[in-house]
């Protein structure tokens, strides 16, 4: 192991990142709370404000996978299609079957300059996540409590605000609903099997109303959709851990650029477009399982250095402050202050944990678990 590996190991530069990223979060954040007036003055200053600050805190997490770790990222499109990307507001479709599928996905966004900008349909319980949870209401990010009866109003109502969104962007949807596990496709395809659908081998079935009501409510808005299977080379399953500790991972996406005016309007023939979908994700699955690689032709697209600059300058700001403190709790020599600030410090790590345990598929959701009646067609 040489030095730089051996470094990017060690607890205490980790615990240096988390406080970096914890602290300037919870600063980003103060700092959209105080944009609150702006938006009665300005909605689409206070939008532009608020990409910019919502930038500074998901870079950081994209500096880690793309300058700390090393992670390269190899794209397969084909060249007109990737003339577009980044200047065109779209529908992400992606495949959800690893801890940091939303960091990769992340890392295209910052290569395309939509990173601040970008959406998601997500689970609700992801809005209370201190930092990345909070800076998402400022971003107009759409939550789903995966009940469609309330879904139906809210999504489609956030959805809408987005028509005069003052910067492109990309909406990212998982349609599986929640990432793969064998128990959750195991159910999936009894319900496939119910409603006479083909099985899938490497995904779940896919949730079809959150798509419909997305195309619907952005059809004028946005012009396409990306239709994208992510991968990783020599079947490694990377986690926001490995990250962390250095590890480097070699992704591969797969995007097809679909015009949104092919996708059907009427919300059962969309439904049997986007099973049709997965179907053909399935077997682009099949081929890079065999080959290892997906048809077409690859691009790299160039990392910026944006990202790592971000990170250093919130690094040197936190960092005095930091150095300020622990020379002068050495100083004082006080038992019960000494004690107060590992009590914090342990509290703090153990926060950062909780939200690195949010991306581990052991501890997801029990969605998609549930047994369904095999004859309810
Ligand atoms: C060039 C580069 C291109 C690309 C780069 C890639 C990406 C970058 C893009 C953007 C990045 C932006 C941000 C990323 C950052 C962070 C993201 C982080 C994470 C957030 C992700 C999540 O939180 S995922 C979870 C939330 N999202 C979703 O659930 C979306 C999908 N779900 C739906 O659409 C649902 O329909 C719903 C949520 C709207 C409503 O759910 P509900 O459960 O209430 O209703 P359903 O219709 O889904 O369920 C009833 C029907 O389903 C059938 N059923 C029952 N059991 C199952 C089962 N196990 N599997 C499948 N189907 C089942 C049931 O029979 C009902 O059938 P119907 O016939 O009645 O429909
Ligand atoms: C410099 C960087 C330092 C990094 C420090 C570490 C900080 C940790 C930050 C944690 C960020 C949490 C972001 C949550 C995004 C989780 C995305 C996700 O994949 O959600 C899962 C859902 O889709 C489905 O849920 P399930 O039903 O599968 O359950």
């Amino acid at each position: 192991m040489g030095f730089l590996q051996l470094l990017k190991s060690q607890f205490l530069c980790h615990l240096f990142m988390c406080y970096v990223f914890l602290v300037s979060g919870l600063i980003i954040n103060l700092l959209q709370l105080c944009t609150l007036p702006l938006w009665l003055v300005s909605k689409q200053l206070a939008r532009r404000v608020n990409i910019r600050l919502g930038y500074c805190i998901s870079s950081q997490m994209v500096a880690a996978l793309e300058w700390w770790s090393g992670t390269e990222c190899t794209l397969y499109t084909d060249p007109k299609s990737y003339q577009l990307y980044g200047k065109e507001n779209a529908i992400v479709v992606l495949n959800h079957a690893f801890e940091i599928d939303f960091l990769c996905g992340w890392t295209f966004c910052e290569r395309f300059g939509v990173l601040g900008s970008s959406k998601v349909l997500a689970k609700k319980d992801l809005s209370y996540v201190p930092v990345i949870g909070w800076m998402w209401y400022f971003l107009e990010i759409v939550f789903c409590k995966r009940k469609w009866e309330e879904d139906r109003r809210t999504v489609a109502e956030s959805l809408q605000n987005l028509h005069d969104y003052p910067e492109s962007f990309w909406f990212l949807l998982f349609c599986e609903g929640t990432r793969f596990t064998q128990k959750k496709h195991q159910i999936s395809m009894q319900v496939a099997e119910s409603k006479g659908l083909p099985k899938l081998k490497y995904h779940l079935l896919p949730r079809t109303k959150g798509f419909w009501v997305t195309v619907q409510n952005l059809r004028g808005t946005a012009t396409a959709v990306y239709d994208s299977t992510l991968n990783f080379r020599d079947k490694e399953t990377p986690t926001l851990r490995g990250i962390l500790n250095g590890k480097k991972y070699h992704a591969d996406l797969y995007v097809r650029r679909i015009p949104l005016e092919l996708i059907p309007e009427d919300e059962a023939e969309c439904a049997a477009w986007l099973h049709k979908l997965y179907q053909e994700k399935d077997t682009f699955q099949e081929h890079y399982s065999k080959t290892g690689r997906y048809p077409g032709p690859t691009v790299t697209p160039p990392r910026r250095p944006w990202s790592l600059i971000n990170w250093l300058f919130w690094s040197s700001l936190l960092l005095y402050p930091l150095v300020l403190l622990l020379t002068q709790l050495i100083s004082s020599g006080s038992i019960l202050t000494i004690l107060v600030t590992v009590v914090l410090c342990s509290a703090a790590s153990l926060g950062v944990s909780w939200m690195i345990g949010q991306t581990e598929i052991d501890r997801g959701s029990t969605y998609g678990t549930k047994e369904v009646p095999l004859n309810n067609n």
